[in-house]
């Protein structure tokens, strides 16, 4: 199968399918919820592993690896929080034929490997701050349905840890962090996202808090968690016992000080979202930061009545377009397959989502020049041979931003102010997220998933194939809507009626 048979817009999930296997991104695996990430995904996660490792070593972040092998001592010593977890937990219990002793767990993610040896590292305060990141695979064996690079069993992700003696340096750094998390989405993948807080239903139990970076899929109207950032505080240390001596004590009374902690991760989820951004009904769109191959150069009107001297003359020509892209840092290939028609080839690479492709034919020859043909807008342009890199290197450039512009705009768009109930569900069918004044209660955030999920039913629009999920809290954004402002005291809660504290997005998300 070459080209995409289903619909973005009417058969979402069967549309990304195809778009992930045949544009060579994933392809399944004999192990259900596991896939292969092929080339052309894996430089998109090395573009991004380029781009944080430069970003968190400036921040004095150092990589490391841990062994991938848990006790279920060491798992359950954070056995509070981790109670939620543990169906997800993936055991190793025998070598060969033989049983161990003691079953060991596959990391889902690396605290109870790391904290141990963090209370062995860290004695004095001139230990600290200690920063590590660990790029790894983990494994949670989840029983919803599985997803291609969204929701896998196993996935490749980086997990950073870190411990300090203040808290204002921790929660300085998880910002940090965050940061290069939407300069990830945002420069890289030309994703746009909203930087906020987690609700304290939402965050991660372990933590104090939790940021987030959520991003948005219009054709589904679910919101998407893009990574976290978490300031830990000191549960962790003192769970794990990880201390030093308060350095303002006196020589015979120092009191043991927990450290501040954090963690913070980005996993190979974010190639789904780009893809789900994107992709279109002829396949991939790739933005050219992270695309493999960003031109691809196709000859072209060669028909049998040219002498194979034209033939050579268009090879040729199409061997020194390629060339001098290259010299220029330009990622290009040219297509000379004699076996396959332009046409094919046009389709071929515009599945696969190549940003750019240069068709050159002996009329092209003559004028000295090439034809542009965009991948996101499909726009051609002709291009003078004499300025081929600098218009080259312009055009990659603004097809990178419009891609940005057009994904903010839809996303924009589609994030609704609601000021009454009434309006909430509706609002949520019509594939929107809502922005609300909310007071950030607990009880009301179970309230309003409970009530946006037995209305929708009511009301279910027939289109919608699954029951309709409930609304939950995507993130309280960093950037307030100013208009109208929040008057505290004043302001109600959408839901429940008491004060409202700040503007929560709400929607349904995956
Ligand atoms: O998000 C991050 C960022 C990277 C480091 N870890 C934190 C928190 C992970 C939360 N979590 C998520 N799934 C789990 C699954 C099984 C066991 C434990 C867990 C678990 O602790």
């Amino acid at each position: 199968k070459l080209g995409i048979e289903a619909s973005k817009e009417t058969d979402f999930s069967k549309w990304y399918q195809q778009v992930v296997v045949r544009s060579d991104m994933l392809d399944y695996y004999d192990v259900s919820g596991c896939y292969i990430v092929r080339p052309t995904a894996y430089f998109v996660w090395q573009q991004i592993q380029e781009f944080f490792d430069a970003g968190i070593r400036a921040l004095g972040v150092r990589n490391c690896y841990f062994p991938m092998f848990v006790s279920q001592r060491a798992l359950e010593q954070e056995k509070d929080h981790i109670e939620g977890f543990a169906p997800e937990v993936a055991w190793v219990t025998k070598a060969g034929t033989t049983d161990l002793a003691v079953p060991l767990a596959i990391r889902p993610t690396s605290e109870t490997v790391m904290y141990p040896y963090f209370a062995k590292w860290i004695r004095s305060h001139r230990d600290l701050p200690l920063k590590i990141n660990q790029w790894c695979s983990v494994v949670r064996w989840e029983f919803k349905n599985p997803q291609p690079f969204l929701r896998t069993r196993e996935f490749l992700w980086q997990e950073g840890h870190c411990a300090y003696m203040t808290k204002d340096e921790a929660y300085t750094e998880v910002l940090d962090i965050l940061t290069l998390y939407r300069r990830i989405y945002e420069e890289l993948l030309a994703v746009p996202v909203i930087e906020g807080v987690k609700s304290e239903k939402e965050k991660f139990a372990g933590g104090v808090a939790t940021t987030t970076v959520e991003s948005f899929i219009p054709a589904t109207g679910r919101g998407i968690q893009g990574g976290t950032s978490h300031y830990l505080g000191q549960n962790f240390s003192k769970m794990f016992d990880v201390v030093v001596e308060d350095p303002e004590g006196t020589s015979t009374d120092r009191p043991k000080i927990h450290v501040h902690q954090t963690s913070w991760g980005l996993s190979t989820r974010t190639i789904g979202v780009m893809v789900m951004i994107h992709g279109d009904d002829k396949g991939l769109v790739l933005p050219p930061r992270v695309a493999e191959t960003q031109v691809i150069i196709v000859p072209c009107g060669l028909t049998s009545k040219h002498t194979d001297e034209d033939r050579r003359r268009v090879t040729d020509a199409c061997l020194t377009v390629e060339a001098r892209l290259k010299k220029v840092g330009i990622r290009a290939d040219s297509d000379l397959r004699d076996n396959y028609t332009p046409g094919f080839k046009y389709s071929h690479w515009e599945v696969r989502g190549v940003p750019l492709r240069l068709e050159i034919g002996p009329k092209d020859l003559e004028k000295q020049s090439v034809l542009s043909v965009r991948r996101d807008n499909f726009a051609k342009a002709s291009v003078a041979l004499d300025k081929l890199e600098s218009t080259l290197e312009i055009l990659l450039h603004t097809i990178q931003d419009d891609m940005l512009i057009r994904a903010r705009k839809a996303f924009d768009e589609r994030v609704k102010l609601v000021l009454k109930w009434d309006d909430f569900v509706p609002t949520l069918n019509s594939k929107c997220l809502t922005m609300i004044p909310w007071c950030e209660r607990e009880e009301c955030e179970d309230q309003i998933k409970a009530r946006s999920t037995r209305d929708a039913i009511n009301d279910e629009a027939e289109d919608e194939k699954e029951p309709s999920m409930g609304a939950k809290s995507l993130c309280l954004p960093h950037n307030q809507p100013q208009d109208p402002p929040i008057i505290p005291g004043q302001t109600k809660c959408v839901q429940c009626g008491h004060n409202a504290k700040r503007y929560a997005l709400f929607g349904r998300s995956y």
